[in-house]
Order: structure tokens, then sequence, then C-alpha cells
């Protein structure tokens, strides 16, 4: 079966930056897809090729085996595209936006009407569609992105974080919709920063780190991977570093312990990870208040994609995504993007 998207060795560079360094990564058809890494890994860059909106430096793309790099105007039919921010036109209503953008899409005029009349129903937007998109919650905004994604019937739906900044009801709301999506057929590749929202909706997932694919499998595949349990310890709310390291030594001479981190970002608490056993917990517990070291919190757990990308980074994604956040400049980026 062809490949709903086939990604291979694909580099971007934007300035001095290796936006993407060596993407390779495939999608089957009828899949929901998640990229899972923090800020500034390359997901929207990845995107950005995929949907033609930037020329990669390097690396094939194609979309149902139709190069992106030859033929761009014909894998841009195949695909619908929805940015993580999309500018509304506040005084238009909903349906005055999916004329415009049906226009655009060259759908034929006298499809038009059915085609919106069902994209409406579709994404549950008949009580807002005739109301100025102004007065519109983030997730009907949400949705009528979707719809605008879908109006020209695209095999396969490209997300960039579908449901940042909504409220915890509103993503359930598009989890749902993009699931019913993937039933009937549509493949859809996502990005997101949520464990929980790649682990609740991809098929398949890879995590990317500045700009290269760390793993790749089902979310449980990559669990399995990393093995044993985990057991984050908070000795204080935040606790000294040698006060954290002498509990690390203490913690790497249990037998059952594989391996420890300290934390840093989280007030220098402690990530183990155990053979799984049942009395793991308590026996830690035994041993640090034998040595007088206090237990703020502890908890014991199966592994998550987070710890898939710790064990591969050594950081969790909560780390990288503040030292990403410190280190990039949105303005220029806009700036560079509208060109
Ligand atoms: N137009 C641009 N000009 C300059 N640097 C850019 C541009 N776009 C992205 N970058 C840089 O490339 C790297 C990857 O950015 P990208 O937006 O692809 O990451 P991301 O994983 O999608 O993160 P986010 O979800 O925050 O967008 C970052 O270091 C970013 O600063």
């Amino acid at each position: 079966m062809v490949p709903a998207i086939q990604i291979s060795n694909l580099r971007k560079r934007y300035g001095s930056v290796d936006a993407a360094k060596d993407i390779s990564f495939q999608v089957e058809p009828g899949q929901i897809f998640g990229l899972l890494g923090p800020n500034g890994a390359g997901k929207t860059t990845t995107l950005r090729c995929l949907c033609s909106l930037t020329t990669p430096d390097a690396g094939d793309i194609e979309v149902c085996g139709v190069s992106v790099i030859q033929y761009p105007r014909a894998s841009r039919q195949l695909l619908g595209y929805v940015a993580q921010e999309v500018a509304l036109d506040k005084v238009l209503t909903g349906r005055e936006m999916l004329q415009l953008q049906a226009a655009l899409y060259h759908i034929p005029a006298k499809a038009i009407p059915q085609r919106i009349a069902a994209i409406v129903e579709q994404m549950g937007l008949q009580d807002w569609i005739d109301q100025k998109t102004g007065t519109y919650s983030g997730g009907i905004r949400k949705r009528l992105d979707l719809a605008t994604g879908l109006l020209h019937d695209p095999q396969v739906l490209v997300l960039d974080e579908p449901t940042v900044g909504l409220d915890i009801e509103s993503r359930v709301v598009i989890w749902d919709l993009l699931r019913q999506l993937r039933d009937r057929g549509t493949t859809i590749l996502m990005t997101s920063h949520y464990l929980e929202e790649v682990d609740a909706l991809a098929d398949r997932v890879a995590i990317l780190d500045r700009g290269t694919v760390i793993a790749t499998g089902t979310s449980s595949e990559l669990k399995d991977q990393v093995g044993g349990d985990r057991i984050t310890l908070r000795i204080r709310e935040f606790t000294p570093p040698d006060e954290a390291e002498r509990a690390k030594s203490l913690a790497q001479s249990l037998p059952f312990v594989q391996d420890v981190l300290i934390n840093q970002a989280q007030g220098n608490s402690l990530n183990l990870v155990v053979t799984p056993q049942s009395d793991a917990l308590l026996t830690l517990q035994q041993a640090l208040k034998e040595s007088g070291i206090p237990v703020f919190g502890v908890s014991q757990a199966r592994p998550s994609l987070d710890d898939v990308y710790l064990a591969a980074t050594g950081r969790t994604l909560l780390d990288a995504e503040i030292a990403a956040a410190s280190s990039r400049d949105p303005k220029a980026e806009r700036k560079q993007n509208m060109r």
C-alpha cells in the first residue's frame, strides 16, 4: 500500500539553526500519527515542508505517492492544513469564512452550499455557523479551523497543535471529531507537546528532539522499549542539590534500582527507573528513613511517553520546553514565515 505520507531525510535550516536535521517517518493511510516533541523540536517546520509552505534544503516528501517537491500544487490538493494560529476575520460569519475558503480551493460554485452544509454538520457547527467569528470560543474557532482544512475533502489532514490553549472539555470534543474523521478514512498527521493527547489519539507516534526523530512506534511499543517502572521521589519541595545527590547514591545502592536522574526543573526531585516489584516503594522509603533523608512525596507508575523522551535525551519534555522558550525569537520567525 502506498503510504499516505513518506518523509525521508528531511533537512531545513534557518540561518544557523538546524530546524530539521534528518527527519524520516512514514504514515499509513487511515491512521492518526502524532509528532511529539518540545517547543523548537522541528514539528512545525516538518509540517510546513510537507504542505509546501517552505522549501526543504534536502530530503524527499511524498503525499499519497505524489512528490511535494516536484508537484507542490498536486500534493496540496491532497492535504488540508490547519496551522497553530489561524487568523480569523472577526466580522465575518463562519459560513462567510468557509465560502471564501471554498473559492480559494476552486470548489465549483454550485457544489459549495452542499459541501459547507456537510462539513458544518460533521463538525457540529450548526448553532454557530451564521454568527460572527469574533463571538466564538476557542473550541468553536478550532472546529471552524478544522472545517476549513476539510472543505476540499483532502485525503490527509495536517494539524499543528490542534488543541493548544483549549480547556479540557473542548479538547475532548476535538479528540472525538478527529477519531470520527480517522474512522471515516481520513489520515491525520498532528503535532502536539501534550503527552496525554498523543497517548489518547495517535495510532503511531514519532518523538522529535532538536530536529531529529529519536523514537517511532505505537505508544505502548515505545513505553515497553524503555522498560521498568518509574518512581518519582521528592525529598523536599525544593531539595538542596547536595541532599539530592545523597539520596541518589542511596537509591543507586538498592538492587532493584536501574537508573536515577535528578530533575532540576522539578526542584531536584529524583526520577528512578526500577525493576517492577511490589515492595519497591516501601524498601526505598525505609532506606531513606534510616539515612535521615525526609520524603515530601513519592509515587510509582508505569513508564509514560515522557519517560521515553527522558530515556533518549536525558531531560524531560518540560525541561526541554523551558530551555527552548528562552532561546527563540517568535517575532523574527513570524516575519520569516510570511516571506
Ligand atoms: N522562520 C524561522 N526563522 C528562524 N528560525 C526558525 C523559523 N522557524 C523555526 N525556527 C527555529 O527552528 C527550530 C524549530 O522550530 P519549529 O517551529 O519547527 O519547532 P516546533 O517543534 O514546531 O515548536 P513549536 O511547537 O513551538 O512551533 C526552533 O529553534 C526555531 O527557533
